[in-house]
């Protein structure tokens, strides 16, 4: 479970993230979801810990994030960020083992259990005839999906993604997200894809400008009246057969804007 109290964070005097508070049960999937700029990265470094907050508090299953050694964070946390690079000379399985280390004491061989706990994250990511290729030499869909296994490796209760579909293909896209799901793992993650998010998320959060605009189920989030001031477009909503929205762009003018911030959407 994480548990966000009164969560606030500013940079240069300027309000990044206006104070936020949200649990995230055990093993529900959460999106983040927001135009550029809106504050998700920085949400979700808060998170994990790689930013210190103004105000406010961060708990991973009770305990406060900043109580907590990087090691035992690593434990519970695996992280998944955009733009790591794989310039190391290390191979996927190599890169993938790396997301054992919180769990072996410093300079240990990795163990039986490392070796198959990695195999297993190689095959559940669709990656494992990968696993002796340089990271530096796979496609950035590959790498992607490379890190993701990393994570799955980790083993850990919770998994924070920053949009981990960006380079993927439509298949590998829901693939990845089905995986993620699967897990069972208490899940956060970063999308652009409104749609991708109203069919993997439980709960979605939107933001803007670091405020939480709304949060609850994709059909009570993802709806005109929340998007089209938010992201200054007209949306129309559909409703799929098994009831979550599919969201598809519309001609009409946008209802919720003045004429000048109309011309300039
Ligand atoms: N190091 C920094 N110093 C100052 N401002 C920053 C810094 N990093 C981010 N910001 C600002 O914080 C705000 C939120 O940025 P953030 O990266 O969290 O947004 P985002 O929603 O993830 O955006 P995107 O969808 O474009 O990835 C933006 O206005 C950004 O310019």
């Amino acid at each position: 479970m994480i548990q966000v109290e009164g969560l606030a964070f500013s940079r240069q005097g300027r309000r990044i993230i206006e104070p936020l508070s949200f649990t995230v049960p055990d093993g529900s999937v959460w999106g983040v979801v927001g135009p550029n700029g809106s504050g998700k990265t920085t949400l979700l470094r808060l998170l994990y810990g790689a930013l210190s907050p103004q105000a406010g508090v961060v708990r991973i299953n009770g305990q406060p994030l900043d109580s907590l050694a990087r090691r035992v964070i690593a434990r519970q946390v695996a992280v998944v960020t955009q733009g790591e690079n794989s310039e190391s000379g290390l191979s996927i399985a190599d890169s993938v083992m790396l997301g054992r280390i919180p769990h072996r004491r410093m300079l240990q061989c990795p163990s039986a259990r490392d070796y198959q706990a990695c195999a297993d994250a190689l095959g559940r990511v669709g990656v494992a005839e990968l696993a002796e290729r340089p990271a530096s030499q796979v496609s950035g869909g590959e790498a992607q999906r490379a890190l993701i296994a990393r994570a799955v490796a980790q083993e850990a209760e919770h998994i924070l993604l920053d949009e981990p579909t960006n380079h993927l293909d439509i298949r590998h896209q829901h693939e990845v997200l089905t995986t993620v799901r699967e897990l069972g793992s208490t899940v956060v993650i970063v999308l652009h894809d409104l749609n991708l998010a109203a069919t993997y998320c439980d709960t979605v959060l939107l933001l803007d400008g670091g405020r939480s605009v709304a949060c609850g189920t994709p059909s009570e989030v993802l709806t005109a009246a929340h998007l089209e001031p938010v992201y200054r477009v007209s949306v129309d909503v559909l409703i799929r057969a098994n009831g979550r929205p599919h969201l598809v762009l519309s001609e009409r003018p946008l209802p919720h804007l003045s004429d000048s911030e109309r011309k300039t959407a």
